[in-house]
């Protein structure tokens, strides 16, 4: 059978990675990447070769996965391959659905009953603030928390991916915490496994997946990791920040909302995406120009370039919202039209909610109408508790200082009372269609074809007025 069609072809002509694994199908590309189920072919067992075409991208992706290597609710990695003058091709653990599939399961009515259930939900919550946690807890920013980007196994357990926007916060040399071992263990009578690291139940064909993964793991040893970072510090465009020449720090999802033409046409030009150098201390600036619209956190939106951890909180709260009601809390068309559907239902950013908001660096450029009575996060979530509508207040908060940690919300009452969450092996996963081009978007959507091109595309009814500012917007 003649191998698939693919954007890159080098990974079919690769001597080193055809002797040790057999490339079965692409299961999925991004703006950077090809991956495909593969098998490996010393013991059978099934991995995801993740080919990324973008240099920063792979790095990124591969140091923070080291850093989390034993972290159950992330994704492993078993080995890379890395050279010169070729794509890095990354061997991980293959997971075969995410918990958009979930979310778009449960909203077809696929298991006959409403949505999901409470202990579902709250299991699906645990097991991503366990991964945002082990993520927060090693100084690593995620910076693209999405549905598509949680990963689910075959016996449902959840697992975060895709750290090709990943920043790690700390200087070289930081000793890395491991993961919390408390809310890996049993949280109810019933409850034998919730995620034991490595993978305590591997399905059939995946029988050696442990022992891979001991043995593959070890393989990443820490002079390869300390080459990497040499090779990694000799490049031009080293990062002591995000720059803008590198947006692919982006991905497919943070260039549909800040391509280059877009900037161009852009009439709110005076947007900060370019970092500044030397702002953010021994790290340097950040890009504000990371992730995918729908789950920017709003200092993203205004130009922030010396964020922090809190922007993958705000993305936890959109994703919670979701499982929550099934569909997206704030479906923007544009950044612009992302910020105003959030100051719709939360009201006006100003001081008196998060002091210092002044000093966002898009903060005068843009300027809202007044709300005078904001939707509120209760009316986007009809039907759902107070304390589940107050658990995603915890994260939904203007001033990041004020959203809730990862860790205190697996304290959180919500998810330590009753109905407890489900045992992972009672979850329900959707069967996956495997006759869907990949290349085309599901009937849903796709969160990487969120937005056009133009942030005045699709603006709707808001009133736009110029001001010798910037901009003013005005709700009809
Ligand atoms: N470990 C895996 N197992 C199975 N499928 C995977 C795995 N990793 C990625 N995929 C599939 O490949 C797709 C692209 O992967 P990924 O999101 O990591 O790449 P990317 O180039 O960083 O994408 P994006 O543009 O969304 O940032 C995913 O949506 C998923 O369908």
């Amino acid at each position: 059978m003649d191998p698939p069609r693919s954007k890159s072809w080098s990974i079919h002509t690769r001597r080193e990675i055809a002797s040790k694994y057999q490339i079965l199908e692409r299961v999925g590309s991004g703006a950077y990447s090809d991956v495909y189920r593969a098998r490996r072919i010393s013991d059978n067992l099934t991995v995801a070769l993740k080919e990324v075409h973008d240099y920063q991208s792979a790095f990124r992706e591969i140091e923070a996965l080291q850093a989390l290597q034993n972290c159950p609710n992330v994704v492993v990695l078993y080995e890379y391959f890395w050279s010169e003058d070729e794509d890095a091709v990354l061997v991980l653990e293959y997971l075969p659905n995410d918990l958009s599939d979930v979310i778009r399961a449960a909203k077809k009515g696929e298991w006959k009953d409403e949505g999901l259930r409470i202990g579902e939900i709250k299991r699906w919550m645990v097991q991503i603030l366990c991964g945002v946690d082990a993520c927060h807890r090693n100084s690593i920013v995620h910076r693209d928390l999405k549905p598509s980007n949680l990963l689910i196994s075959a016996n449902g357990l959840l697992k975060l991916a895709d750290f090709g926007q990943a920043r790690i916060l700390l200087a070289p040399g930081y000793v890395a915490v491991g993961y919390n071992p408390q809310f890996y263990e049993q949280s109810s009578p019933n409850d034998a496994i919730v995620a034991n690291p490595p993978e305590t139940n591997p399905v059939a064909d995946n029988a050696a997946d442990h022992e891979g993964q001991v043995i593959q793991g070890e393989s990443l040893r820490k002079e390869e990791g300390r080459r990497l970072s040499e090779e990694h510090r000799e490049r031009d465009f080293l990062d002591e920040g995000d720059k803008e020449s590198n947006i692919p720090d982006g991905d497919v999802s943070c260039l549909a909302t800040c391509t280059a033409s877009d900037m161009e046409e852009d009439p709110f030009k005076n947007y900060s995406y370019e970092a500044e150098e030397g702002e953010n201390e021994g790290l340097g600036p950040l890009t504000s120009c990371v992730g995918t619209r729908w789950f920017r956190a709003p200092e993203l939106l205004y130009g922030s370039t010396t964020y922090g951890p809190e922007i993958d909180l705000w993305s936890l709260g959109c994703i919670f919202a979701e499982l929550l009601s099934l569909e997206p809390l704030f479906p923007g068309t544009s950044d612009i039209d992302q910020l105003s559907r959030i100051i719709s239902v939360m009201g006006n950013l100003s001081e008196e909610v998060w002091p210092g908001c002044l000093e966002l660096p898009d903060y005068k450029t843009i300027s809202f109408g007044k709300v005078e009575n904001p939707i509120g996060l209760d009316s986007c979530l009809p039907n759902r508790s107070a304390d589940e509508i107050l658990l995603v207040n915890k994260l939904l908060c203007f001033d990041p200082a004020n959203r809730a940690t990862a860790m205190e919300l697996l304290q959180d009452k919500y998810l330590t009372e009753d109905p407890l969450p489900v045992p992972v092996s009672e979850l329900r996963i959707p069967s996956k269609h495997s006759d869907q081009d990949e290349d085309s978007p599901g009937e849903w959507g796709d969160y990487r074809d969120v937005g056009s091109d133009s942030d005045f595309d699709d603006f709707g009814s808001t009133n736009l007025i110029k001001t010798n500012d910037g901009f003013s917007i005005r709700f009809s």
